[in-house]
């Protein structure tokens, strides 16, 4: 079998207070292929996003990853990187786009400058190269390259979106994690968001893991789902399986509880 990019094994966290500990994420196990579109969902409040920030090592306290908590990527233990590994680590291996991403973009300086802070912070590049490569990142994401000239309040927040995406895979990461990446967004641009993932990660070949709690869109896009509900993952299936039968009690209570808007259309086939 091929390695898989993500192997997490037995993570537990908590959130350490003055009132005591807060067990956030018990016992999670899961690995993502190659390639692969990976979801996690569950309520809010469930510790998804507490696994995203501690895969890309971006936990802070009061976060405490327990000992025997294991993230490999690529074969390699994160929880064992140091500083200078961990720089290579961001972006390389993992990069992540945040919940709201739009509104991560400074907003005194250039598309184009911003693009080059990923650049520069990871290898000699001139300007001109620097501007060509971002060019060449747009483009991936449908952006015209005089769009490198704007300031981010001159694009809109689907384009701005975009633009985070593009920075996110400006270095090749092996993966993308996208924390509720489009929510702020509306239907038809989330829709066009993911889609234009789902075509980039065939053509170079990253691994998605996708986290929201909207179950209706996550079948549409992922090969496998995760459930989680209060820190467990308490079902891990491919998404024909979570939408079609799904075996938890809770993931079918998940469905009960979306709005009829997704009705027929959360069907896996329904997105080219
Ligand atoms: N800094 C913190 N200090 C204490 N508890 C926290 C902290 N951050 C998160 N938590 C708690 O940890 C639990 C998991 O939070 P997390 O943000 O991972 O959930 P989530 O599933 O991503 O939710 P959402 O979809 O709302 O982002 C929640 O109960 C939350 O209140």
């Amino acid at each position: 079998m091929t390695e898989p990019v993500l192997s997490v094994r037995n993570l537990n966290i908590d959130y350490v207070g003055a009132e005591g500990e807060f067990h956030a994420v018990k016992n999670v196990s899961f690995d993502i292929a190659p390639g692969e579109f990976f979801g996690l969902a569950g309520e809010s409040g469930c510790g998804k996003s507490t696994i995203a920030f501690a895969i890309s090592r971006l936990h802070r306290p009061p976060a405490l990853i327990r000992t025997g908590s294991q993230i490999m990527v690529g074969g390699r233990d994160v929880m064992e990187l140091d500083d200078a590994e961990l720089r290579r680590f961001r972006w390389r291996e993992v990069a992540m786009v945040f919940q709201s991403a739009m509104n991560s973009l400074n907003p005194v300086l250039t598309i184009e400058a911003q693009f080059h802070d990923v650049l520069k912070a990871h290898g000699r590049i001139t300007r001109a190269e620097a501007r060509e490569r971002a060019a060449e990142l747009l483009k991936l994401v449908d952006i015209a390259p005089e769009r490198l000239d704007s300031y981010p309040h001159q694009c809109s927040g689907g384009m701005r979106q975009r633009i985070v995406i593009a920075i996110c895979l400006a270095l090749n990461p092996k993966l993308l994690i996208m924390d509720e990446p489009t929510t702020a967004l509306d239907v038809v641009v989330q829709r066009e968001i993911l889609q234009r993932i789902d075509v980039l990660r065939k053509k170079l070949g990253f691994s998605v893991l996708f986290i929201t709690h909207d179950l209706g869109l996550m079948v549409q896009v992922s090969d496998r789902i995760g459930i989680m509900l209060e820190g467990e993952l308490v079902e891990l299936n491919d998404a024909q399986t979570i939408y079609r039968q799904p075996q938890h009690a809770y993931t079918k209570r998940l469905w009960a509880s979306m709005p009829k808007l997704h009705g027929e259309q959360t069907r896996v086939e329904a997105m080219p």
